[in-house]
């Protein structure tokens, strides 16, 4: 049993990060627990290093200072450990257009290490739980976009992932087909036990998918962190609106904090 109790129960932990490129602090200090099976959406103005906390979360760079850890590991160093444990969904589908719906939900599988005799088992499950049944021969140009981000979804999900990270993935989408396959989204992850990380730039999408939003604010630092009640009424989610607004302005306006309106989550975890 692990003596620290929040690296237990964590998925993601971010202790004081900073990340500098050359001549460019992207992030200052973040600070940051999110739990097991939390579904957490991340918002920020544009540039304020919602992306690079993605990407230090992938592992594909080191923090300049600061610990991140994923269930507890470096996901820079350990960057191998991570193949099946984390998948990313982006705002375009990036399905290989060569390849049908069927094909690349596999090769997000073999890319992942995942045995082969599984592939198209789990592929054609993981299409028609999106449904797409039927489509499985189609190639991407023969799909709606929210039919490829659908075949997006099957193939982060066909992995088998623990964490599943979403760039803005709902957002090239109508707000009918976006609402559809967010609750979908939402669905999947919960009822697989996963966790899901959502950057958006919607507030309305972030209050509606999970049970907390994180306000980023440049250079990368968090200035509010929101808890989502279950039960959050109309009027609850415009004060939560609101307030979201608020913690996105720049600097000088003054951070909304943790101890503001409604409730709070995961700081004090940190
Ligand atoms: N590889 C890099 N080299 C230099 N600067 C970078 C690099 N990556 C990001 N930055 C800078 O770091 C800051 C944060 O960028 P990041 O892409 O994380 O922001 P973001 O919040 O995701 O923005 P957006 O909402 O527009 O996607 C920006 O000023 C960006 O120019």
């Amino acid at each position: 049993m692990s003596a620290n109790p929040v690296a237990e129960h964590s998925i993601i932990q971010f202790d004081h990060v900073q990340k500098s490129f050359p001549g460019h602090q992207a992030i200052s200090d973040l600070d940051f627990t999110i739990a097991r099976n939390e579904i957490v959406s991340v918002v920020g103005v544009t540039g304020c290093g919602k992306s690079t906390m993605f990407n230090l979360t992938l592992g594909l760079f080191a923090p300049t200072q600061g610990t991140v850890r994923v269930q507890g590991h470096d996901p820079y160093a350990e960057f191998d450990w991570f193949r099946r444990k984390v998948a990313v969904v982006f705002q375009d589908a990036r399905l290989l257009p060569w390849r049908t719906a069927l094909q690349n939900v596999c090769v997000g599988m073999k890319f992942a290490g995942v045995e082969k005799s599984e592939w198209e088992p789990r592929a054609r499950d993981w299409l028609a739980r999106l449904g797409l049944s039927g489509r499985e021969d189609s190639y991407p140009h023969q799909l709606s976009g929210g039919q490829r981000q659908r075949v997006s979804l099957a193939r982060a999900f066909a992995v088998d992932p623990e964490l599943i990270l979403c760039d803005e993935s709902f957002s090239a989408l109508d707000e009918i087909t976006a609402k559809n396959l967010r609750a979908e989204f939402v669905e999947l992850v919960r009822s697989g036990g996963k966790t899901g990380v959502v950057i958006t730039h919607n507030i309305g999408e972030a209050l509606s998918l999970g049970n907390r939003v994180l306000v980023l604010r440049a250079p990368g630092h968090l200035s509010d962190d929101v808890g989502i009640p279950a039960d959050a009424s109309d009027a609850d989610r415009e004060a939560l609106r609101t307030r979201i607004l608020a913690a996105m302005e720049p600097a000088g306006s003054g951070d909304v904090g943790p101890s503001g309106a409604l409730t709070t989550a995961g700081r004090s975890a940190s």
